[in-house]
């Protein structure tokens, strides 16, 4: 058993938005990662009707991207190419049901970088992935969202259950809001991910990042 008083305070998983141009990108995400507590940035690049993209194209805004979280002392995780991840140095990948196995993508990667596993709603599919040596186990999508087609919903108690039984830290995933994170963190999630929550937030990445270290500190001590 996991025990509730030792598990640190919920933390933000920023995951970039699927198409941009990395040098005009550059400013909003440094504004990103300047207004609060941001733990790590996944870099996740899809093209139309989420194709994967080019090589060179991760490639690129990595080059761009990677230092400016580095400086900040942000993890910077690489979606769907563990190959890439090792390639680039990054400081870890993020692998989906069908992208490849945690095992695999663990030999890719070798043991330095962390490795996450996409679980959707499924507990067993998050206990063969600690099994298999993931780092985190993710889970969703907990709300409606634009940014994927997601093709699971999942439900608070999937946080509780899992921080009540595992160390291994959990994410939370799939339309997080500033005006709907609060029962995710008080279910347990270690991690809330967000991707237009905050880029596309009313009053900007800044704003967003802000209010969402507020939540996550308030709702981690109710906890
Ligand atoms: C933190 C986190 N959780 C889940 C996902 C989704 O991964 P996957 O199912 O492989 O879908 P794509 O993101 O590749 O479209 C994720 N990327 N990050
Ligand atoms: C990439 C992704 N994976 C999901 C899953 O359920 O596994 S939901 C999702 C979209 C995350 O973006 P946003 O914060 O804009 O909803
Ligand atoms: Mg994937």
């Amino acid at each position: 058993m996991s025990d509730p008083d030792q598990r640190p305070a919920c933390r933000l998983y920023l995951i970039t938005p699927p198409r941009f141009e990395p040098r005009a990108f550059a400013d909003t995400f440094k504004a990103a990662l300047d207004a609060g507590d941001v733990a790590s940035l996944q870099l996740r690049l899809k093209g139309d009707n989420e194709a994967p993209p080019a090589a060179d194209d991760i490639r690129y805004a990595t080059e761009i991207l990677m230092p400016l979280a580095r400086e900040r002392d942000v993890a910077f995780i690489i979606n769907d190419r563990p190959d890439l991840a090792a390639e680039l140095d990054a400081d870890g990948v993020h692998v989906g049901q069908d992208d490849m196995s945690c095992r695999e993508a663990r030999k890719l990667v070798g043991p330095d970088r962390a490795v996450g596993v996409t679980c959707h709603s499924s507990r067993h599919l998050a206990m063969e992935a600690g099994e298999a040596g993931a780092d985190y186990v993710a889970f969703g999508a907990f709300y409606e969202t634009d940014t994927k087609i997601p093709i699971s919903k999942a439900e608070p108690e999937i946080l509780t259950w899992w921080a009540n039984l595992f160390v291994l830290p959990c994410v939370a995933i799939g339309g997080i809001t500033v005006a709907n994170a609060a029962p995710l963190v008080r279910a347990g999630a270690d991690f809330l991910a967000v991707s237009s929550g905050v880029w596309a937030h009313e009053d900007g990445p800044a704003a967003a990042v802000r209010k969402l270290n507020v939540i996550m500190a308030e709702e981690s001590a109710a906890r």
